[in-house]
């Protein structure tokens, strides 16, 4: 510690001393010296300062607690039993014939036996040895020995044939005709079963039960000295552990659990990056094998999760929702297992989120399981772009959708961008309304679940999904304007109830600005790449933190890391939901809202009308209306020009409007002076060469697109 702290170690005797005896020489050097280990063990916090910080373990553990666990667990066991006995009913006339068949061979056995048995044949060999040597003695004393025993067991056997003959003839002659099959047929079966072969058994098992190795100190120390830690490896070297469990390895879910400090300067992060080794080390498969640090302890605390099976083909439980049930966004719904088992839930109201990972891992599939969770509320408006073009969010969109689109044609585009803007329109009306609603109904400022209720305010919860968000971002002419969107939905969207979901195969800057990336509240990070897709998904420094999406290995599908709700980092393997699943999870959430009579929109057929402003390109329509000679025109000279030329759109702009209008281009207004009866008048106003540079810039990056 003295050594650390820069601080001289000192001989604490000599410098007691030196204290103690020297009041008045306490110039002296050693005595001016500072002591930073105390003479006696420092006093820590007392008796009642430790109770207050004391961690207690739960007295009744969490799986116990939770009522969905244990359904399922009773679910699971009960499907176990259930299953080994339709399996073993169904063969049972086969055991039946296999046992009769053998039966003549068990009778055999059976007499052979009772007869070796009566004439004391297990005795043989040691009265044979007797007579080899010839010891006349030992062979007369076994003898009468075997005389007796015969006598016994011949007597036994007389008897039991006939209580055997007796019983028998009473069945016969006394029982009724059932009693009679009965026990014939018991006789048959226990002779059949004598007659049973050891290689081949007549009856199965009906469940072959994974067998996980135990996971013991020694297993783990191995595992540990064979990353290449070079603090581990020296203290293993020098006969330590390298590793100092703080707990009992227990089971945890299908699984065990080790938990302890690395050496000093070891952290979690060092070995969650050698994952690979560890699992090597263990000799586990990759997927069994999940360190993790626990949050609010120091970074050296690991706790080593070992499952029983890989993560990625673990049975999972059925996903609740699956056949039937509804949701309220504003209640946590599962969406995903952890790696115990355990269901993780969402709460979907609130959010703004961001799924990233590198083609064909299950993003896809990830979001539309969060569509079809929002299809399950009645309540909820679904807006959803499939920009891939693919299909894949057909089974929500065509059913329920007020808004859907898939492809990425001009026209997709175009259709998205009028959608957004309403969606940007509803945004601020839905702000003014909160802003306008009483406290005590609205106390939080922000959409409740009994404000969506009401459907007079218009406050119902949106949910707008975007698969391939870059391809809207990176877009020439709408990129901006998209994105400006985009943030305002991130920021303002949640309290107001909308609910914006970004996908996206690369996570760049471009496509997911940073204005966007920083403030999602939940972000879903299958596997990526590297430590800037992963940090752009999770979160400045995640992949610092020790939480590595890279760390997923390719069979890993639909396996990701959430962060939600500033929880921390969880892993977490989604709900795998095929396409004619999510087709009858799409017709069950449109049979909900017919219900209701929420259906709208795109599953109504109805499409909107085609906004004229759409169809027109603002920077072109000035340069038209702003001829070369102009350089610096007032902005409301240009409105009013513009207003002109095309009044069903620009009838009626302000030149606020068209300061807004321009900044998606990159274009701010300026100041323009200009001489008015003498005098300089300054106001807002446009530089014509910024619009011809925007138009250069946009049509040449189309170009070269
Ligand atoms: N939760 C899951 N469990 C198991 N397998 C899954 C899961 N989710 C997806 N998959 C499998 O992964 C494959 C790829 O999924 P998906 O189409 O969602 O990937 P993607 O990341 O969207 O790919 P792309 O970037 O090409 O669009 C699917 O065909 C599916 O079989």
């Amino acid at each position: 510690m003295a050594a650390d702290s820069g601080a001289d170690v000192v001989d604490l005797g000599k410098a007691r001393s030196a204290r103690d005896g020297s009041a008045g020489r306490s110039t002296r050097p050693e005595a001016a010296r500072l002591i930073v280990d105390q003479p006696t063990a420092p006093a820590g916090p007392g008796y009642l300062g430790r109770l207050l910080a004391a961690k207690r373990r739960p007295v009744v553990p969490e799986w116990l607690k939770s009522t969905a666990e244990l359904k399922t667990a009773a679910g699971w066991v009960a499907r176990h039993y259930a299953h080994t006995a339709g399996y073993h009913a169904l063969r049972a006339p086969v055991y039946v014939a296999r046992l009769a068949l053998q039966a003549p061979s068990g009778t055999a056995q059976f007499v052979g036996g009772t007869m070796r048995w009566v004439a004391d044949k297990e005795g043989e060999p040691v009265r044979l040895a007797a007579v080899r040597r010839e010891d006349a003695a030992e062979y007369l004393k076994l003898s009468r020995l075997r005389d007796g025993r015969v006598r016994l067991r011949t007597l036994v056997a007389v008897l039991a044939l006939f209580i055997g003959l007796g019983a028998a003839l009473a069945i016969y002659v006394l029982a009724p005709d059932w009693l009679q099959v009965v026990s014939v047929g018991a006789v048959v079966m226990a002779l059949g079963y004598a007659g049973r072969r050891a290689d081949d058994p007549v009856i199965h098992r009906a469940v072959e039960l994974p067998k996980a190795t135990k996971l013991t100190s020694d297993i783990v120390l191995r595992a540990l000295g064979a990353l290449g830690i070079p603090a581990i490896n020296q203290a293993q070297t020098k006969g330590r552990d390298g590793f100092e469990f703080t707990a009992p390895i227990t089971r945890d879910g299908p699984g065990w659990r080790a938990e302890g400090n690395l050496p000093f300067g070891v952290t979690v992060t060092d070995i969650i990056e050698r994952r690979e080794r560890l699992a090597s080390g263990l000799r586990r498969p990759l997927g069994c094998v999940w360190p993790e640090a626990v949050p609010n302890e120091h970074t050296g605390h690991l706790v080593l999760w070992v499952g029983d099976q890989d993560m990625s083909q673990a049975k999972k439980p059925t996903w609740p929702l699956l056949k039937s049930g509804g949701v309220d966004l504003f209640k946590p719904v599962a969406f995903g297992t952890d790696q115990r088992g355990r269901w993780v839930e969402i709460t979907l109201m609130y959010i703004a989120a961001v799924i990233g990972a590198i083609p064909r891992m299950g993003k896809t599939f990830l979001l539309r399981l969060l569509l079809l969770i929002a299809a399950l509320d009645p309540r909820a408006e679904l807006h959803t772009y499939d920009l891939k073009g693919t299909g894949d969010l057909d089974p929500v969109g065509n059913s329920v959708s007020h808004r859907h689109c898939a492809g990425d044609e001009e026209d997709d585009i175009e259709y998205a961008v009028r959608d957004m803007r309403a969606l940007r329109d509803e945004l601020r009306r839905r702000a003014k309304v909160i802003r306008s609603l009483p406290r005590d109904i609205c106390p939080e400022s922000k959409v409740t679940s009994a404000l969506a209720d009401k459907k007079n305010l218009g406050l119902h919860p949106i949910v707008v999904g975007v698969d391939e968000c870059q391809v809207w971002f990176e877009h020439e002419k709408y990129g901006k304007e998209l994105e400006e969107i985009c943030t305002d939905l991130v920021k303002r969207g949640p309290a107001t109830g909308i609910v914006l979901l970004l996908a996206t195969q690369r996570p760049d800057a471009k496509a997911l600005p940073t204005g966007i990336s920083a403030n999602a509240s939940a972000r879903f990070c299958l596997k990526v790449m590297g430590q800037l897709e992963n940090d752009m998904v999770l979160g400045t420094s995640a992949y610092k933190r020790g939480v590595r999406a890279t760390m997923f290995s390719w069979g890993d599908k639909g396996i990701h890391y959430f962060v939600g709700e500033g929880a921390d980092a969880r892993i977490v393997s989604s709900v795998y939901v095929d396409a004619p699943s999510a087709e009858s999870i799409g017709a069950r959430a449109r049979k909900l809202r017919e219900h209701v009579g929420t259906l709208s929109g795109h599953a109504l057929g109805e499409e909107p009308e085609p906004d004229e402003s759409s169809a027109y390109d603002l920077l072109r329509d000035i340069l038209a209306v702003v001829p070369a000679s102009e350089p610096k025109v007032w902005s409301e000279t240009v409105v009013a020009r513009l207003a002109e030329l095309r009044a069903e759109v620009y009838d009626g702009w302000e030149p606020e409007a068209l300061a807004a209008a321009l900044k998606p281009h990159g274009i701010s207004t300026i100041q323009v002076g200009r001489r008015v009866d003498g005098k300089v008048v300054n106001r807002r106003g446009i530089d014509r060469s910024h619009i011809t540079s925007a138009i250069a810039e946009r049509d040449g990056k189309r170009d070269a697109g």
